[in-house]
């Protein structure tokens, strides 16, 4: 369940020059807990109107810097900026939580039990007269669809229904920032897929910056103009998911998008040869070992017409039906004698039967090479 506070905006007391002025700047951000570093050098903006997505494993770090921005944690190091503003500064200044003018929706805190859906909503909007507030907390619970429960108490409601709640409290009074922390956890998948559409249509139609944090990658892709990608305290790439998940910046960033292919070689004049064909690694030392990754969508899967025999070409060792697509484990053979086991993702219509033989094409734009971690090839 989640709770959401929406604050006042800030004493200005620190004027920073620079423009365009980012809605949100943390600039080389640490923070320990005992001698445990969770966060290690975070650089990371959101401008104006823009869904920035903080994503990463389990413990890597997020909420802790969520926290930080919001002013629910102490920052030991570093500097964290609103819209130009310096509101946290080690030993120098620290404005609290309520006075920063920022929407909050965090995974475990509560909405207030005594007060009605409708009341929880318009309290964050205390400045405003009565029927405004009303109308204003109706239109965000229509939003997300929850009207229907205007006059319904905190316990009567779902997880799920509580949740969206919370989301329209914290949107209701249009924050200049909005900070969530994996705000569609506890809504079953098809739910999730509404309400992550509603509320991305009401951040853009309220054009608050929003840091969100996830650690679900489509959901990072569907919600963010921009991603920053978190492993062990800091950020490993920031960019548009395209940019991600098309030009990732090493093995981490391409394996957190999902399975992928991992195939190992040796750089021989700029390229290393796969059992499913040739790509450039011209970029790698000569002699050096690669890893290649290849995503299951890069394989391009056609049946043989002539029966071939299945030891001797690349054939179909089992192919299962997910749904919209399927997922075929081929074995590859390349024209050295050389084998691997692969997984292809096609299209859920092509179910190619045990032993099919097949041809095998690379997109090379789902295919990335790097030094092979340890420089092991073969391994
Ligand atoms: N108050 C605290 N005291 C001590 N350690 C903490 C505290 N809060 C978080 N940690 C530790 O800091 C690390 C980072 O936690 P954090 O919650 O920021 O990660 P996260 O990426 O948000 O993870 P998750 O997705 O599981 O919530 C973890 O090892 C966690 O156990």
């Amino acid at each position: 369940m989640m709770a959401t506070m929406t604050t006042p905006t800030a004493t200005r007391h620190t004027t920073e020059t620079a423009a365009p002025v980012a809605a949100l700047s943390l600039s080389d951000v640490h923070h320990h807990f005992g001698r445990h570093p969770v966060v290690k050098g975070v650089n990371l903006s959101v401008e104006p109107g823009e869904v920035v997505c903080l994503l990463g494993p389990s413990g890597c770090g997020k909420t802790t810097l969520l926290r930080i921005a919001a002013g629910l944690e102490v920052l030991q190091e570093g500097r964290v900026g609103l819209e130009g503003e310096t509101v946290a500064a080690p030993e120098r200044r620290h404005v609290p939580p309520e006075k920063r003018s920022v929407g909050l929706a965090f995974q475990d805190s509560a909405l207030f039990p005594h007060l009605s859906v409708l009341e929880n909503v318009m309290f964050g909007l205390k400045p405003l007269p009565v029927p405004r507030r009303r109308a204003c907390a109706l239109e965000r619970l229509e939003q997300l669809g929850m009207a229907d429960y205007a006059e319904t108490y905190p316990h009567m409601l779902s997880g799920g229904q509580q949740q969206r709640v919370a989301l329209a409290r914290a949107l209701a009074p249009e924050p200049r920032l909005m900070l969530l922390d994996e705000p569609f956890s506890s809504l079953d998948a098809r739910l999730r897929d509404r309400i992550r559409d509603d509320t991305l249509h009401v951040l853009k139609n309220v054009g608050a910056a929003t840091l969100l944090v996830t650690h679900d990658p489509e959901e990072a892709m569907f919600m963010a103009d921009r991603i920053a990608l978190m492993r062990d305290g800091a950020i490993v790439q920031t960019g548009t998911p395209r940019e991600l998940y098309c030009a990732p910046c090493d093995p981490f960033v391409v394996t957190f998008f999902g399975e992928v292919n991992e195939l190992y070689g040796v750089v021989e004049n700029g390229e290393v040869k796969t059992p499913v064909g040739t790509v450039e690694a011209g970029w790698l030392p000569e002699g050096s070992d690669a890893i290649v990754m290849v995503r299951p969508e890069a394989l391009r899967v056609s049946e043989l017409d002539e029966c071939g025999l299945a030891h001797a070409h690349s054939h179909v060792v089992m192919a299962k039906l997910l749904g919209r697509s399927s997922l075929i484990h081929l074995c590859a053979h390349g024209p050295e004698g050389d084998e691997a086991h692969l997984h292809a993702r096609v299209p859920g219509v092509f179910l190619p039967a045990e032993g099919q033989t097949v041809d095998i094409h690379l997109d090379l734009s789902q295919v990335f090479v790097f030094a092979a971690p340890g420089g092991a090839a073969g391994a």
